[in-house]
C-alpha cells in the first residue's frame, strides 16, 4: 500500500507523546500532527501552558490532545504517565522533544547547572524513551521514535557544552537503539535543526540583543534564513509515518545547510567580558524565574 503523507488523515490511527509540547517547536509539531489525525499526548512541569496549549492543538473537534503534568528527570513521573498514556491506548509514536539549555561559559558552570541541563536532555528522554520501548516490545507493538537533537552532535559547540555533550548522547542511543530495538519492529531516528527561533530557547541562548552568535542568526544560514516551521513539521510527520518503514538509526539535519559553512557554534562569544556574561545571567535567570512561578 502507498501512504501519502501529505493526505489530511495521514497519521489516523497513531497516537504520538510530545515531551515539551506545551511550548515552542513541541506545540506546532503536535498541532501538525493533530491536523492529519493523529491523536496527541503532551507533557510538560507547568499545567497552565499544557491546558493552553491542548486548546490551540485540539483546533478541530475531531482532534484529541491529552495533557500529562510530568518531570521527565523523575523516571516514576514518567512512569505513571505512561500508564495513564496506555489506559487510553497504547502509543505509536514519541518526540523526545522537551530540553533545558541556556548559553554560559563553562567555567562559571556548577554541578547543578551541568545537571540541570544533561539530567532533562539526557535522562530524561532516555527515561521516556525507555517507558515506551519496553512497552511496545511486552505488547509486540511497533513504534517510532523522533529525537529534536541540534547540529553540534556533529561540531561540538561552545558555551553549551552540557547540552552538546547531552544530545550527543541521545544521537548515541539512536543508532544504538535503532539495532537493539529494530527487530522489534522499532525505529530510531532524530532531527538536528538549525536555528528556528522560539520564545524560550531565544531567552537563554540569545539573551543580550545587542550581541549575536553565528548558532542563532541567519546570515551564517546558506539559505539565508531561520527555519521554518511547517518544514520541520513535514520532517516529523514523515518520520512518524508508515511511509518510512525502512529508516532507522539516521540524525537528519534540517539547517539550511548551516553546520556545514561554519563557524558552526557559539565559538564568537569568546569577544564577551565579564560584564556581558553577567548581564547574560541576569537575563535568563529571569526568564527561569518567570517559567519556574508558573510551575505547581
Ligand atoms: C551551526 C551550529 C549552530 C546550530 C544552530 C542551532 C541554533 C539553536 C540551537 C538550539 C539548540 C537547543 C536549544 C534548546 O534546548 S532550547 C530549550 C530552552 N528551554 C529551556 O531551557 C526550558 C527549560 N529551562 C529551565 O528549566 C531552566 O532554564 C534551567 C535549565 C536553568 C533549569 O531550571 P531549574 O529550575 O531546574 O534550575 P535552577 O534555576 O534551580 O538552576 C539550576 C542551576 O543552574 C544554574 N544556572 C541557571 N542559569 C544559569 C546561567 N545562565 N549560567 C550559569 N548557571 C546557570 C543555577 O545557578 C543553578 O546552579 P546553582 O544552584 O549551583 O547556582
Ligand atoms: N528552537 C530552535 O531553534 C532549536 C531547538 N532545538 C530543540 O528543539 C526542542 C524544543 O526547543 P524549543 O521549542 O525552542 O524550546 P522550549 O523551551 O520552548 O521547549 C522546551 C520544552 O521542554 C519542556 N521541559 C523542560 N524541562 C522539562 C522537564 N524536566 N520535564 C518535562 N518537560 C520539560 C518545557 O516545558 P516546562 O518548562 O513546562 O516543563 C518546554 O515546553 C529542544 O529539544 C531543543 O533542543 C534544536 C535545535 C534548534
Amino acid at each position: 500500500m502507498s501512504i501519502d503523507i501529505f493526505r489530511p488523515d495521514a497519521l489516523a490511527g497513531k497516537s504520538i507523546l510530545v515531551t515539551g509540547g506545551g511550548s515552542g517547536l513541541g506545540k506546532e509539531i503536535s498541532k501538525a500532527l493533530a491536523d492529519r489525525g493523529a491523536t496527541v499526548h503532551i507533557c510538560g512541569r507547568r499545567a497552565q501552558v499544557l491546558e493552553a496549549a491542548a486548546r490551540e492543538i485540539a483546533s478541530s473537534d475531531k482532534a484529541k490532545v491529552y495533557t500529562h503534568v510530568c518531570d521527565i528527570r523523575d523516571a516514576d513521573q514518567v512512569d505513571q504517565m505512561m500508564e495513564a498514556i496506555w489506559s487510553v491506548g497504547p502509543l505509536t509514536g514519541l518526540l523526545n522533544n522537551a530540553a533545558a539549555n541556556f548559553i554560559a561559559p563553562t567555567k562559571e558552570l556548577s554541578p547543578r547547572g551541568f545537571r540541570a541541563v544533561t539530567s532533562t536532555v539526557m535522562d530524561g528522554s532516555f527515561h521516556v524513551t525507555l517507558a515506551a520501548g519496553k512497552r511496545w516490545i511486552a505488547g509486540g507493538l511497533k513504534g517510532s521514535v523522533v529525537s529534536n537533537l541540534v547540529t553540534w552532535v556533529w561540531t561540538g559547540s561552545a558555551f553549551v557544552v552540557p547540552s552538546a555533550m547531552a544530545k550527543t548522547a541521545l544521537h548515541a542511543m539512536t543508532m544504538s537503539l535503532a539495532v537493539e530495538w529494530g527487530p522489534y519492529g522499532i525505529r530510531l531516528n532524530a532531527t538536528a535543526p538549525g536555528p528556528f527561533p522560539t520564545e524560550s530557547a531565544w531567552e537563554k541562548l540569545n539573551p543580550l540583543p545587542d550581541t549575536k552568535s553565528s548558532a542563532t542568526s541567519a546570515d551564517t544560514v546558506p539559505m539565508r534564513r531561520f527555519g521554518q516551521m511547517r518544514e520541520l513539521q513535514s520532517l516529523i510527520i514523515f518520520l512518524m509515518s508508515d511511509a518510512c518503514e525502512y529508516l532507522t538509526g539516521q540524525t537528519i539535519a534540517i539547517d539550511g545547510g548551516q553546520h556545514l559553512a561554519g563557524p558552526g557554534t557559539f565559538a564568537d562569544l569568546s569577544v564577551l567580558t565579564d560584564e556581558q556574561w553577567k548581564a547574560a545571567r541576569d537575563a535568563i535567570v529571569k526568564s527561569t524565574e518567570r517559567d519556574k512561578s508558573q510551575r505547581a
